[in-house]
């Protein structure tokens, strides 16, 4: 049984004050859960998040984890504005999230470069979470599933099956993201079903059986029931709604449901 695991995205919103009272009201709004949990704030934040994420860590059945929004593949040097996975561990990162495509469109992230960060992430011992997903104009034009390949493929390139194993991959279609319009529980599930299957064909069914896949995509309290309920899809990625304590907690509280 794959663990589900919700994680919220905080993007480029919150001020110091802001990121400090909004994980303040998760842990005080969420109730105690088994499943996996992570917020990705700001870098610049991520050491305060960070503090107060270890204050809390008598919370048993509470584990939030800390996740990166992004990171170099270098270790260090001249790489002005970037930031190394090993930095990100020293603040107390466990994920960093790869390969976002807001990240692609707007910085042009290449499949080749993500790959490379994911190596390194694993390298180092973070847990990456891979995000794929097709443009409006790719789904409308039917190619959906050639993009996703080419996304998972590339983005995995020469990892081992333990490796992979290890891995989060992130359904995101784009135009669903920040628009309100989620893909539809069926929809979603194809796609999962999908992605698990080339993880079958690549790695074998042991891996494609472990590896967890989150939806994202306008994820809210009102759509993840059914968006859980689907056999494939093991969690969500959320955007918008992780700024707002109230429903990331529900959203958390009606995957443990
Ligand atoms: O990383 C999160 C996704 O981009 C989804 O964002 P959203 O929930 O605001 O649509």
């Amino acid at each position: 049984m794959r663990r589900i695991f919700i994680a919220g995205n905080w993007k480029m919103n919150t001020s110091s004050t802001e990121a400090q009272q909004l994980i303040e009201a998760i842990y005080a709004q969420t109730n105690d859960h088994e499943m996996d949990i992570a917020v990705c704030p700001p870098t610049v934040y991520l050491s305060a998040v960070s503090s107060y994420i270890k204050s809390n860590e008598q919370r048993k059945n509470l584990q939030i984890k800390l996740g990166a929004q992004n990171m170099h593949w270098e270790d260090k040097g001249a790489f002005t504005g970037e930031v190394s996975g090993q930095m990100l561990q020293d603040v107390g990162c466990t994920y960093v999230v790869l390969g976002h495509s807001e990240r692609r469109a707007l910085f042009s992230e290449t499949n080749e470069n993500i790959n490379k960060k994911i190596h390194k992430a694993l390298a180092i011992g973070l847990l990456p979470i891979l995000c794929i997903g097709e443009t409006l104009e790719e789904r409308e034009s039917g190619k959906e599933k050639e993009v996703i390949t080419e996304q998972l493929t590339m983005g995995l390139k020469d990892l081992s099956p333990s490796q992979v194993e290890t891995c989060t991959v992130a359904y995101e279609p784009v135009w669903a993201i920040g628009t309100g319009k989620t893909a539809s529980p069926e929809m979603a599930q194809d796609m999962h079903a999908f992605i698990r299957q080339m993880l079958a064909q690549n790695y074998g069914d042991n891996v494609a059986q472990a590896v967890r896949i989150q939806y994202g995509g306008s994820v809210k309290p009102q759509n993840i029931k059914d968006l859980i309920a689907q056999a494939d899809i093991d969690g969500a990625l959320i955007g918008g709604a992780s700024l707002k304590a109230d429903s990331f907690s529900e959203i958390i509280s009606i995957c443990s449901a």
